[in-house]
Parts: C-alpha cells; sequence; structure tokens
C-alpha cells in the first residue's frame, strides 16, 4: 500500500529496519542536538508529514532499546497520527532516567505503526450481555 508523504528533513524516510517488522523506526529532524534532562520531556520534530486514507492512523511508539538502555519513552505512547492530520508529526519523549540524553539530528526515536481502525456509531442500550467476568477486573483473577 502506498502513502503519500512529505519530507522536508533531508533524512531517510521511515523504514522498517527488517522484512517483517511491524514498525519503521523515524528520526529527529533537530537543527542543533538536543538535551533531554532527567524528567524532561520535549516535542521533537521529524519533518515529516503525511496523507493516511480514511480508516487507518499511524502510532507513535517508543523503541525497546532506548527505554531499556537511556529510559527514553514517549509520555503520550502510543502517540496517535490521526488520518486527516497534515500536519508535521512530531514525538513526544521524555527522559525516565537520572542522566542527561542527548538527541541527534537524524536519530532514530521512536517507530511508527500503520494501522487500521473501526470509526464506530454508539448504540444506546440499557443492558449488556452477561458475561463470566462481569465487572472484573485489575488483577482480580489473581496473579
Ligand atoms: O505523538 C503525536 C500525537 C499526535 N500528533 C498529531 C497528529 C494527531 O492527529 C494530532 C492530534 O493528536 P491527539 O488527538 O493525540 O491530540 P489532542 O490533544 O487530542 O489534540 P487535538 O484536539 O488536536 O486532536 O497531533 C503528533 O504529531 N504526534
Ligand atoms: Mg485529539
Amino acid at each position: 500500500m502506498k502513502i503519500n508523504i512529505i519530507n522536508t528533513s533531508g533524512l531517510p524516510l521511515p523504514q522498517y529496519e527488517t522484512e517483517h517488522a511491524a514498525g519503521m523506526d523515524i528520526r529527529a529532524f533537530v537543527q542543533e542536538a538536543l538535551l533531554l534532562k532527567p524528567l524532561q520531556r520535549a516535542l521533537v520534530p521529524t519533518g515529516l508529514q503525511i496523507e493516511l486514507p480514511a480508516g487507518y492512523e499511524a502510532q507513535i511508539r517508543p523503541r525497546s532499546g532506548l527505554a531499556y538502555k537511556h529510559g527514553i519513552s514517549i509520555v503520550n505512547a502510543p502517540g496517535t497520527i490521526d488520518a486527516d492530520y497534515r500536519g508535521e508529526i512530531k514525538v513526544l519523549l521524555v527522559n525516565l532516567s537520572d542522566t542527561d540524553f542527548v538527541v541527534n539530528n537524524g536519530d532514530r526515536i521512536a517507530q511508527m505503526v500503520i494501522a487500521k481502525h473501526e470509526t464506530i456509531v454508539w448504540e444506546n442500550a440499557d443492558s449488556l450481555t452477561e458475561t463470566l467476568r462481569g465487572a472484573g477486573g485489575y488483577g482480580h483473577t489473581g496473579k
């Protein structure tokens, strides 16, 4: 499937790093290196604008390597790129470690998964079907 993209970053397009990868790594597009102090967050530009077909979304997810080695995550994970959004995609990084982290131009800071979604219509109801779980949750089945 082809999706229109505008790339003003001069960096490589997001790409699948392996044959069956779900996510394409996306890169930071910054004029100068960005310093993220412990617990600091930043909206990191990518220089990318996309045109998703109706019924699709793009999810912006953390990379596990950055999370494990440097405590770098995404505040709103998974970020949601709506099909009707035409602005620049940005990544809301947060440094959850106790040391500074530097983002350089071109660094692969996150990954994007293109996914289908439903658009639903609510049906007002007076009751819902019964299930074994019922209202149980939050660990009610035990460890
Ligand atoms: O990580 C993200 C999340 C969102 N967006 C863009 C695309 C998305 O379509 C738009 C709105 O995102 P969202 O719905 O999550 O934010 P909101 O706070 O609900 O803003 P809005 O009222 O504009 O929908 O912002 C990004 O670039 N990166
Ligand atoms: Mg919204």
